[in-house]
This record gives C-alpha cells, sequence and structure tokens, in this order.
C-alpha cells in the first residue's frame, strides 16, 4: 500500500471548500470540504461550465478570468448556504491557466472573526492596565529574560524598556540596577515571593512580588514582577511615629503640669520619691492600665493616690468605688463584689443586687488591704480580671465590666505568696504595674510640707491661727512616725484642736516625746497616763497579733469589731508580717 502524502490528500483534507476551473470556466477539481458546503457530487460535475453548476459564485470566478484581478472575501448570500470565498488566478509563462476558488461557510467565518476581534479587545484592554497601572510590572520569561516592562517600572527603576528588555535579570543584579531579584527567587522556589528593592537609580524602595505561570508540563513558562513604591509609605511611617513621639512629649508635658496641680487634689509631693511615685501614677492613668497594685504601709496615701489615679483618668467621669477587703466576712464580701441574683441564698434581697464590680461600671473600683482577700474570692477576682467578666451570685450568664482595678495593701504580698496565703498567679496579675509609697520617715522633705498642709486645713476648718515654730518642726522631723501620714494628720489636728495658745510646740513635745521615750528618748512629765495607756494597748495589740494571722483573727481576740481593730492597728503603726 502506499502510505505516501499526495498533493491531492492534501487539498481534501484541508478545512477551506475549493474548486479549480479552467481558463475558460471548466470544472476542474472539487476538493471534500467543497463537495460537503456545496453539497455537490464531484463526479456529476467536472468538466461543466461552472456558472451553470453554482449560479452564484460562477458568475464571479468568470469575472476575475476576465479581468484578470483576483478576489478576496467576497461574501455570497446563497440560497442553501451562505460564503465568504477568496479567488485567485493560476499563471504559467504568462498565461492564464485557470482560476483558484477557496471558501468557507460565512457563520464559521464570523465565529473565528469574532474570536480574532475579542482576542483583540481583551488584548488591547491588558495592555491599556499595563500601561496604566501605577504600579511597576515586569514579565520575564522562565529563563528571566525580561519581555517586557510597564511604564511605571521605567519610572520607579529610572530606566527605559528598550535597556532592559531581552537581558536576563542576574546581568541587571550584576550591573546594580537593584540589588536582589525576586524573579530569580520565584525562579528558584517555584512559588509567589514577596521581597523590598532597594533601586540604585532612583533611591526608591520597592516592594516587589513575583508570581510564576506555568505552562501544562508544570515548566514556569512567565513570572510576573509587580513592584510597589514604598518610598513615600516610610517617609508616612517617619511622619507618623514623629507625630507619635510629639504626642508623646506633650502627654509628658501635661503630667508636669499635672504635677503643678497636686495641690489642687490636696495631696503633699516634696520629696522626690514621692514625686516620682506621682508622675508614674499619672503616666498610668493616662496608658488607661486595666489594673494597677499600690503598696505602702499603712497611712502612707495608698487610698489618695488610688483616687487620684481615678481622678486622673479618662475615667473621671465615671464612679470611684472603693471597698477595704479586710472590713467583711468572706461571704458578705463575695456578694458586695460580685452581686447576687435574687434567692441567691437565705437573707438575699428579692430583686437581687449588683455588684461593686457592676458599679463601678466605666470607673474604677479600688480594692483596699487585698492581702486580706480569702483564698476562693481570690480565684474569683483572678478569673474576672482575666475575663473582664463576673458572675452574680446564683447567675448563670457573666456580665461583661468595664473598670479599673486598683488593688492596695500594706502586706509584703511576696512573703504572703511564699506563705501559700496570696495566689501567685493574681499577684502577677496585680503586680504588672505596682507603685510603692516608701514610709514617710524615708521622706522627711514631706513632713514639713504635709505639716504647713494640715495645719493650715486645720486652723481653717476650726477658724484658728495656730502655728508651729522651729522646735515644733524638728520635733516632728524627728519623730518615727510609724503611722506614717495619717499620724502626722491626727497629731496637727490634735494640736490644733487642743492646744493653748497660738504655737504648736509644746503641745506636740507632749505628745510626741512619750512615742521617743519609747525609741530610747526620756519622756516628759505632763499627760503620763494616757502616754501609759497607749503603750499598754499597744503591746497588748502586738501581742495578740503574734497569735493571728488577720484582721479578722485578731478583732475577735481582743472582743472588738474588725474596723476597730483595723483603726487601732494604723493609730499604732503596726501591721502584720
Ligand atoms: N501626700 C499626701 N498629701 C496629703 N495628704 C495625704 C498624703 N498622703 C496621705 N495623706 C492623707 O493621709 C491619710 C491616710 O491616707 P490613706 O488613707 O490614703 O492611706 P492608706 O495608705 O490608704 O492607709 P491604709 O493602708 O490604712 O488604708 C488620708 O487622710 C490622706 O488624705
Amino acid at each position: 500500500m502506499d502510505n505516501h502524502i499526495t498533493f491531492e490528500d492534501i487539498v481534501h483534507a484541508t478545512s477551506n471548500g475549493i474548486l479549480v476551473t479552467d481558463a475558460r470556466g471548466m470544472l476542474l477539481h472539487l476538493n471534500r470540504e467543497a463537495e460537503k458546503i456545496l453539497e455537490l457530487q464531484a463526479g456529476q460535475h467536472l468538466g461543466r461550465f461552472i456558472s451553470d453548476v453554482l449560479p452564484l459564485t460562477g458568475p464571479q470566478v468568470m469575472e476575475c478570468l476576465q479581468t484578470g484581478r483576483p478576489k478576496l472575501g467576497h461574501q455570497i448570500i446563497g440560497k442553501k448556504v451562505d460564503l465568504v470565498l477568496s479567488i485567485t488566478l493560476i499563471r504559467k509563462n504568462g498565461d492564464l491557466l485557470g482560476a483558484v476558488c477557496t471558501f468557507q461557510e460565512l457563520g464559521a467565518f464570523e465565529n473565528m472573526a469574532k474570536k480574532l476581534r475579542s482576542y483583540k479587545r481583551l488584548n488591547r484592554q491588558l495592555e491599556t492596565i499595563f500601561k496604566a497601572s501605577s504600579d511597576g510590572i515586569w514579565v520575564c520569561d522562565g529563563r528571566g529574560t525580561v519581555i517586557s516592562i510597564n511604564e511605571a517600572s521605567e519610572r520607579l527603576n529610572g530606566i527605559r524598556a528598550r535597556e532592559v528588555v531581552g537581558r536576563n535579570v542576574s546581568q541587571l543584579v550584576a550591573d546594580g540596577l537593584f540589588d536582589r531579584s525576586v524573579t530569580l527567587e520565584v525562579l528558584k522556589n517555584r512559588g509567589q515571593v514577596s521581597l523590598m528593592q532597594y533601586v540604585q537609580r532612583t533611591g526608591r524602595y520597592l516592594l516587589a512580588t513575583g508570581t510564576p505561570a506555568f505552562d501544562d508540563d508544570g515548566r514556569i513558562h512567565l513570572v510576573v514582577v509587580n513592584e510597589r513604591d514604598m518610598t513615600d509609605l516610610n517617609a508616612m511611617r517617619r511622619e507618623l511615629e514623629q507625630s507619635h513621639m510629639a504626642v508623646r512629649k506633650m502627654k509628658d508635658e501635661l503630667v508636669e503640669l499635672s504635677m503643678l496641680e497636686l495641690k489642687r487634689h490636696g495631696i503633699v509631693a516634696e520629696s522626690p520619691s514621692m514625686q516620682q511615685i506621682l508622675r508614674a501614677a499619672l503616666k498610668l492613668a493616662r496608658l488607661e492600665a486595666s489594673n494597677i497594685l499600690i503598696l505602702g504601709q499603712s497611712g502612707t496615701g495608698k487610698g489618695l493616690l488610688a483616687k487620684f489615679i481615678h481622678q486622673s483618668s479618662d475615667r473621671a467621669r465615671h464612679p470611684f468605688i472603693q471597698i477595704n477587703c479586710a472590713a467583711l466576712p468572706e461571704h458578705l464580701l463575695e456578694a458586695e463584689l460580685f452581686g447576687y441574683e435574687r434567692g441567691a441564698f437565705t437573707g438575699a434581697r428579692e430583686q437581687g443586687k449588683a455588684g461593686l464590680f457592676e458599679l463601678a461600671h466605666g470607673g474604677t473600683l479600688f480594692l483596699d488591704e487585698v492581702g486580706d482577700l480569702p483564698l476562693p474570692l481570690q480565684a474569683k477576682l483572678l478569673k474576672c480580671l482575666d475575663d473582664h467578666e463576673i458572675l452574680r451570685l446564683g447567675a448563670t450568664r457573666p456580665k461583661t465590666i468595664d473598670c479599673l482595678v486598683i488593688a492596695a495593701t500594706n502586706q509584703d504580698l511576696e512573703e504572703q505568696v511564699r506563705r501559700r496565703r496570696f495566689r501567685q498567679d493574681l499577684f502577677y496579675r496585680l503586680n504588672t504595674f505596682s507603685l510603692k509609697i516608701p514610709p514617710l520617715r524615708e521622706r522627711r522633705d514631706d513632713i514639713l510640707e504635709l505639716a504647713r498642709h494640715f495645719l493650715s486645713r486645720y486652723n481653717e476648718q476650726y477658724d484658728m491661727n495656730k502655728r508651729l515654730s522651729g522646735s515644733g518642726l524638728q520635733l516632728l522631723l524627728r519623730h518615727p512616725f510609724a503611722g506614717n501620714v495619717r499620724e502626722l494628720k491626727n497629731i496637727l489636728k490634735r494640736a490644733v484642736v487642743m492646744a493653748e495658745g497660738e504655737v504648736l510646740d509644746d503641745f506636740l513635745r507632749a505628745i510626741l516625746e512619750p512615742a521617743a521615750a519609747e525609741a530610747g528618748q526620756a519622756p516628759g512629765g505632763r499627760i503620763r497616763l494616757a502616754h501609759e495607756l497607749q503603750r499598754t494597748e499597744r503591746r497588748l495589740i502586738r501581742e495578740a497579733m503574734a497569735r493571728c494571722r488577720n484582721t479578722r483573727e485578731l478583732a475577735a481576740e481582743l472582743g472588738i469589731s474588725q474596723p476597730t481593730a483595723v483603726r487601732k492597728m494604723q493609730r499604732y503603726g503596726l501591721r502584720f508580717r
């Protein structure tokens, strides 16, 4: 069998109809597609005059033969079929030998034309996007050779397309155009890569993202790189940082201003240590910390500081709620703090009760003597600090809370943690922001100013004109002030109210020297009985404290109320270790 492809095979296999005539217009050939489109049998029509066989196409062919001019893309609307045809002439040695007519059904032709039109449109759109993009776009082939770049890339990189098209990106890196190439990374990793490029010529930082396109065999055939100019963004970030710094500076200046306003809050802070603490407190107030711990001996001003933080914060318009955790038995304290639903326990109010956390909504809850909080309540407190939610007693659905929690204690909480009386996790939670107020005897600068402050306050309050001379002030400066500011305040109040004469020195000597005697100095002769009674009371309380763990037990031991026990301890500057 002959398997050679002949010219005739090719003519029959083509998808266009083909017919051939001689110079007179006699049909010589029809290929299979022509038979199909025209619904003719070649065998019956070869040798016939073309216009007899094809009344519409024939005259067109004849016209070409007569004029000697071809016809391209001519349309014929027939009875059975619409055609688009092209007629060309066969010449040999200068003689016209015949005509070839190739044709297609108009429908198929139009489809192709339509496709072509939509390709053209798509192409135009892509070209517009490519040109109009303010991001730079590079297209490289699978070996990293640049195929095209857009105008934005020319601008961002300070180059012309003709300088780079046809070159490999590794050469461009070697030339120092940019410090590294994302295209090479894409080819290495076979996936999308983003990196920052520094462009030498323009001094710009570009965020380049390269994306590979794969062919059917899984080979990268294109890499498209998008370049975004980050130089301006970086400048904007710098500006933002600068304005942040300005805001910080302004805040610091505000802190200084507020320091000047301390007097308005009735706070005395002459000593550097106290000023430092108040500055830190102001910062915490402005920072909107969610909880703060204040440490310091009894009477050092923890409550005052807590209120100052509240008043200096954005929460100032909302409530400041205070509770002494040592003053209530556990179940009452729990109900106070968290509230309860109706019928939560016997004796519960009919309508239930909101807890202090709820009442402090938007404001501040000050937990004084937090070191005395019973362990089960410590666990509950920790949970509500963590979750910002509380569960009323007897309730099933938690309530969201929003308040600054300031806790204070005069106890050594770390020691309490070691003795397992205070939860370590709660300690760490509270201790994130802590302020430690030193005892008054360690900040002597404050003693004189506080004395002036209280003196003028009580003079005004009791309409008096009492004063201290140098020796009175010396007495105060030497006094140990175990009860800290509270003790100083009480002493001056008593002095203003009780002392005879305008100068308070003698009165002060009378009440301060017994304390000095306890500290090893000789007592004076007056008010001896009162002094002895106080000494005995202090000793008894100290002895009882040695047998107790907290103020509740102490109150029971001494047969007095817990608040009285707390007050007396404060008066004598005593505290549990
Ligand atoms: N720096 C200060 N300036 C003016 N008054 C002060 C100062 N520090 C404390 N006080 C006054 O001293 C008294 C005791 O202060 P405060 O009650 O705040 O102390 P505390 O440390 O909370 O005591 P406790 O631990 O016993 O509760 C208050 O009347 C308070 O106004």
